[in-house]
């Protein structure tokens, strides 16, 4: 299986992304590290230990990270994810004890105790933890597989007309994450507003019958709720675990090879992921961006986790 450190801000989705990687039969859940985003450090922080209860998570250390951008003051979305940052579903005490170690220290720990090549980092929050690990030490970056991250987006938007919410809270960190000589498989929004939880996918998802996938149901109810009024969806974008998809199965996700820079000084374009689709590629190129979703095949991977999961006493 691929062994993955799963770097979220949950999030309804995020909560998702982790279920995903749990329940799949194809990933090795090293670690899950936390970050500012959607809602303050120690809400999705909370969010993601609830989520590792439920799921019935163990032997595997979470960790919170930096609770705010590298330079700019802290963004959050509290009309998509609510106050919580994961309103919907009652929440449990968690029965998982967070690390003592800092996010950026148990991803780097992570790293540099496996065999180089066999880490993919899956970040799908803000950039703040992996550029400040990839600063504190760099040998993680030749010793990286692949950095897998839902943000950006090469011809949409959702926080301004041109830029992506885990990219414009902290673009100097995206900058950095991106210009880092490892491979970067960019899941933007092109990608994953095809990812929508309609009503059939949401019936496939409860049809399931256990608690974890009532938690989804909740999760994905109140999630269509906001994303109608915030952003006009007729059903919500699930972004994360598309990320995670593309780990599980990459033919699961078509991508093209372009070069993928972050734009930090625009006055309309701050935290756009340009991408140059100009061809050919450049040969040293290490930046990818993810087109076309099967999204048939990426909820059953979705269902097919959860059904592995089961309930959870
Ligand atoms: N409007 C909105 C804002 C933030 C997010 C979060 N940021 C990414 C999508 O922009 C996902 O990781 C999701 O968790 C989703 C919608
Ligand atoms: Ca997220």
């Amino acid at each position: 299986p691929r062994k993955i450190i799963l770097d979220c801000d949950p999030g309804h989705d995020d909560a998702v992304a982790i279920l995903l990687a749990h329940g799949s039969p194809a990933i090795e859940l090293l670690a899950v590290t936390t970050v500012v985003g959607n809602q303050t450090l120690a809400k999705v922080t909370k969010n993601a230990l609830a989520t590792g209860t439920i799921a019935g998570i163990t032997g595997v250390p979470f960790a919170a990270g930096c609770d705010r951008p590298l330079v700019r003051t802290i963004e959050n979305a509290p009309d998509i994810h609510g106050e919580s940052g994961m309103d919907g579903p009652l929440q449990p005490e968690s029965a998982i004890e967070l690390d003592p170690r800092h996010a950026v220290d148990l991803i780097i720990d992570t790293i540099m105790a496996h065999e180089p090549g066999t880490v993919t980092l899956v970040p799908t929050g803000g950039l703040t933890n992996i550029a400040m690990a990839a600063r504190k030490e760099p040998r993680i970056v030749e010793r990286v597989k692949e950095v897998v991250l839902m943000g950006g987006g090469y011809h949409v938007g959702n926080w301004s007309a041109v830029a992506e919410f885990n990219i414009i809270i902290d673009p100097e960190a995206a900058h950095i994450v991106f210009n880092e000589k490892w491979p970067v498989v960019m899941v933007g929004l092109d990608l994953t507003h095809q990812a929508l939880a309609t009503d059939e996918v949401v019936a496939q998802i409860e049809a399931v019958g256990t608690g974890p996938a009532k938690f989804v149901r909740e999760l994905m109810d109140f999630f269509k709720a906001t994303y109608k009024d915030a952003q006009g969806f007729d059903f919500p974008p699930v972004h994360d675990p598309c990320a995670v998809a593309y780990v599980i199965d990459p033919t699961i996700v078509t991508t093209r090879k372009v070069p993928v820079n972050i734009e930090l000084t625009g006055t309309l374009t701050l935290g756009m992921t340009v991408a140059d689709f100009r061809a050919p590629a450049p040969a040293d190129c290490h930046t990818s961006v993810a087109v076309d979703l099967d999204h048939e095949r990426f909820w059953n991977l979705v269902t097919d986790a959860l059904v592995r999961i089961g309930d959870v006493e």
